[in-house]
């Protein structure tokens, strides 16, 4: 069989696209078009972010080359050759082509990264020290592991050692759990302990106190001031006993050392409330500051040091435990590759897999982490290096290419390692590359499109834009506020490409429950949202409804209102089975078997599965067990309570039952493992709805007619528990960690670690933003935002919700609970004589242009150029 080989220069690219511009579209052109060329599949590699995206690519390579090889399909085969760009193409070849990936399909590699990196570590056991058959842990297993290397930490310290460690962790206060605690440490430092060197942690160092023979001048000038308010007074009195007795902790919260940081930086004089401080003061106050940043800053480093000392005896036991077991994360696998990769030459890495990578292509680019680009650069590198491949002798002018596609708007993994900086690091160091920026939505109609770039355009209009003095470094506020202006200001203009469809958008407050508190509130908005989606689902019989919250618990509580209202429902990434009360009575059953002397669980079978079933007692289900094993145990409890429960619950039961067949395989399968499990594991439904619950992060990638936001009134960034590194850049390793404090204690750190923790402070406003884009850019053609009446009318919160009432200029009353705020486009969109989306909606063909220009040129010129 001979087929033609096609030629042509792929240039390396990095496409910047926005929401719905065709990123998955124009990634699989690109491979369709280097598999056109008869590149070899194992000479492939395709990565997205979940294997679901990863299976859609694979099929629409097949269907598409399926269709156009269709001698009959003339107009299948003219998309193609407009997709790919190959006006020549006939169907035979296209056939062909099909024929020969059909039959290499186990070599074409198209993945997730996750996937990748487990493919790339069996080609470098020894180098990554790999156990012998290793297996990968899940996220459940993972925490197991994670739990059981604490404790072994907890039980090398004798008592003493432990005291002075939680002492030292906690900021001075010894905290009730010492497992809690430290798994604590583990979850939010870890990550980056792994990432950093040795030393890291050390680098923040306290300066020195003032020595004592100063300090006790400096309360005798205190005490000896004469100020004539009282409260002054009082106040150096306060301070000069505090000093005279070492209570420098009693301070750091003080306002007059506030006063006095601040002071200093505004060169202005200290007061205290609106009183002036007697003259001659001043180097006895910055004594007293000195002293008091010394104490503070002290307690920091003894909590980086214990934080070290707990990581490092953490990282010897977790390790331990998974060479024992042979297990491994995903995360282990990234970090050991990334590890090895940095000091490799690339042509010997490719000697060692299993056949070389030319041709590579990227998909979501912006949730990359430092150690994935690690791992990625050298395969990058040498796809981009074409003129190699023509001096090889290859006789096609493309030996190798590279694509990579993302959008820094949808940036919504920063928690786990995802960097959008990794962006500018590909153009850095990668020469020669050309940026594309893509800002015409395929997905959505003008309405939505135009809303989209009314919100993001104009967050600066919220009073939250302009607070804060951006000459402060510790003004965490001020950071934030630069980060929503950058936002605004690099936003590009999005158009929608189908002009005709008809959208619209509305934003709605919720019902207020006078005199209830949050909780009330929050649940009578999500009660709210779910009627208005049963009457949307009722008004677009046939149109998909994405409802997007913030939290998990938000899904399960919507479930059950919209099933309580006869609305067919489905979630996607699912829940624990634990969202069904049968389930529940399986488990209390369990935990009764467990622990017969603890009432709870007897008193909920009682009510439940005893009044099915009355022989069904602790004992019988104890012994069950011992002689039939968990899985058959369940499956006998299930099978007790499906005949009175609903056919939701039938199915969670049966899903329970097939949960427990698989975990008997575990080699020590214990009941409170198995309760544990079923409360974590995450199960989706099988059957997909009209109507969709999920978190926006799980709404990623994916598209709707409707959407319908019911949960934007949280605070848009949390106060981080977490460590803050101090970088050069985001994608480079961390020089200096430390843990983390609250903003009003900044003014004590030195600039650099103010920078550290401004930044910080700013990925998070940014980060926060880049989901409300998420959750907005999913809508095709309606948008129902549902929030809760503002306490007060500025509605100045830092919500989400605030942030959209001020951009789009509303000025109606936010206080008022049933009210439409805002309302845009057609409220009879749903129309089906007016709407035939798709049917009129020809393929647009996308031509690229395009721009080289150095790296700096480039960061500055690559947020506004559009090229398409
Ligand atoms: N060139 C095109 N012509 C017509 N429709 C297109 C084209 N490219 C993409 N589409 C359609 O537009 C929608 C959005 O495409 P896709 O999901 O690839 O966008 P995306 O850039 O990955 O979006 P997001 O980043 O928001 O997930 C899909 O329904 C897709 O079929």
């Amino acid at each position: 069989m001979t087929t033609k080989t096609i030629t042509g220069a792929l240039h390396p690219t990095l496409v910047r696209a926005s929401a719905g511009t065709g990123k998955t579209y124009q990634l699989t052109a690109r491979l369709l078009r280097i598999l056109l060329q008869d590149s070899p599949p194992e000479t492939i590699l395709a990565t997205t972010f979940t294997r679901k995206a990863a299976g859609e690519i694979l099929n629409r390579v097949l269907e598409v080359l399926a269709k156009a090889g269709d001698d009959n399909d003339q107009a299948s085969l003219k998309a193609l050759q407009e997709q790919v760009g190959i006006p020549s193409l006939q169907h035979q070849t296209c056939r062909q082509q099909l024929h020969r990936i059909l039959k290499n399909i186990h070599r074409l590699r198209i993945c997730t990264l996750d996937s990748l990196f487990t493919q790339l570590a069996r080609s470098f056991p020894f180098e990554l020290s790999l156990p012998p058959a290793w297996r990968l842990t899940d996220e459940i297993e993972e925490v197991w592991i994670q739990e059981r290397a604490v404790s072994n930490v907890v039980s090398i310290l004798n008592p003493s050692e432990m005291t002075t460690m939680l002492t030292m962790l906690g900021k001075g206060e010894i905290k009730r759990s010492i497992q809690r605690e430290l798994m604590q440490v583990v979850d939010t430092a870890y990550g980056i302990h792994r990432r950093s060197t040795s030393d890291a942690w050390m680098k923040l160092v306290a300066p020195k106190r003032p020595d004592q023979k100063e300090i006790t001048k400096v309360a005798g000038e205190l005490r000896q001031a004469d100020p004539s308010q009282k409260t002054v007074r009082a106040k150096l009195q306060k301070l000069a006993d505090a000093i005279e007795t070492g209570d420098f902790n009693s301070l750091v919260d003080d306002t007059l050392i506030r006063n006095i940081a601040k002071a200093r930086r505004t060169h202005a004089e200290v007061k205290f409330g609106r009183s002036k401080l007697p003259d001659g003061l001043d180097d006895a106050l910055d004594v007293v500051y000195a002293a008091v940043r010394t104490e503070l800053v002290g307690l920091l480093v003894s909590q980086n040091e214990a934080t070290a000392k707990i990581l490092a005896a953490y990282d010897f036991h977790v390790n331990t435990l998974k060479q024992s077991s042979r297990v491994l994360s995903f995360e282990d696998v990234a970090v050991r590759l990334s590890r090895l990769f940095s000091g490799i030459d690339p042509q010997a890495l490719i000697n060692r897999m299993d056949g070389a990578i030319d041709h590579v292509l990227l998909d979501e680019f912006q949730d990359t982490s430092p150690a994935q680009w690690q791992v990625l650069r050298p395969l990058a590198v040498r796809a981009c290096n074409v003129e190699a491949a023509v001096e090889d002798g290859s006789e096609r002018q493309i030996g190798r290419s590279f694509f990579c596609v993302g959008d820094t708007k949808q940036a919504i993994y920063g928690w786990r390692g995802g960097v959008a900086e990794i962006f500018d690091a590909v153009t850095d160091e990668i020469d020669g590359i050309a940026e594309t920026e893509q800002n015409e939505s395929f997905r959505s109609s003008p309405d939505i499109i135009d809303f989209v770039n009314l919100v993001f355009r104009n967050l600066s209009r919220h009073p939250l834009s302009s607070e804060g003095d951006p000459k402060d470094p510790s003004d965490k506020t001020a950071h934030e506020a630069t980060a929503i202006r950058r936002f605004a200001s690099q936003f590009p203009d999005h158009t929608a490409f189908k002009k005709s469809l008809k959208g619209y958008v509305r934003i709605q407050t919720s019902m207020k429950v006078e005199g209830g508190d949050k909780e009330a509130n929050d649940n009578a908005c999500l009660e709210d949202a779910a009627k208005q989606i049963a009457e949307i689902a009722k008004e677009a019989s046939g149109k998909k409804i994405g409802v997007l919250t913030r939290t998990n618990s938000a899904v399960a509580q919507l479930i059950n209102m919209l099933e309580s209202l006869n609305v067919e429902v489905s979630q996607e990434g699912g829940n624990p089975l634990t969202d069904s009360a049968a389930v529940e009575t399986v488990l209390s059953a369990l935990m009764m078997a467990e622990h017969p002397g603890d009432g709870r669980w007897r008193f909920h079978v009682e009510q439940t599965l005893l009044v099915a079933d009355p022989t069904l007692t602790a004992d019988s289900i104890r012994r069950m067990v011992e002689q039939r094993g968990i899985a058959q145990t369940v499956e006998r409890l299930c099978g007790t309570l499906a005949p009175i429960c609903t056919a939701r619950d039938t199915l969670r039961l049966r899903q329970l039952a097939r949960l427990a067949i698989a975990y008997e395989n575990n080699p020590q399968p214990r009941l409170r493992d198995f309760v544990r499990l079923v409360r974590e594991k995450r199960i989706e439904r099988p059957q997909q709805a009209q109507v969709r619950v999920m978190t926006v992060h799980q709404s990623k990638g994916l598209e709707f007619d409707v959407v319908v936001l019911p949960q934007l009134d949280g605070p848009l960034t949390r106060s981080s528990g977490n460590c803050v590194a101090d970088a050069k850049s985001l994608s480079e390793s961390p020089q200096g960690i430390t843990r983390y404090i609250g903003q009003d204690y900044w003014h004590f750190l030195d600039k650099k670690w103010q920078h550290a923790f401004g930044s910080q402070g700013a990925s998070a406003m940014t980060e926060a933003l880049c989901l409300l884009y998420v959750a907005i850019t999913r809508a095709k053609q309606a948008l129902y935002i549902v929030v809760q009446p503002s306490n007060k009318k500025e509605f100045s919160t830092k919500t989400a919700a605030s942030l959209i009432y001020h951009a789009v200029g509303c000025e109606k009353d936010p206080t008022e609970s049933g009210s439409v705020l805002y309302e845009s486009g057609h409220s009879d969109w749903s129309n089906k004589d007016q709407v035939m989306e798709n049917a009129d909606v020809p393929v647009k063909k996308v031509q690229i242009q395009f721009r080289h220009a150095t790296s700096e040129q480039r960061r500055s010129a690559n947020r506004s150029a559009t090229t398409i």
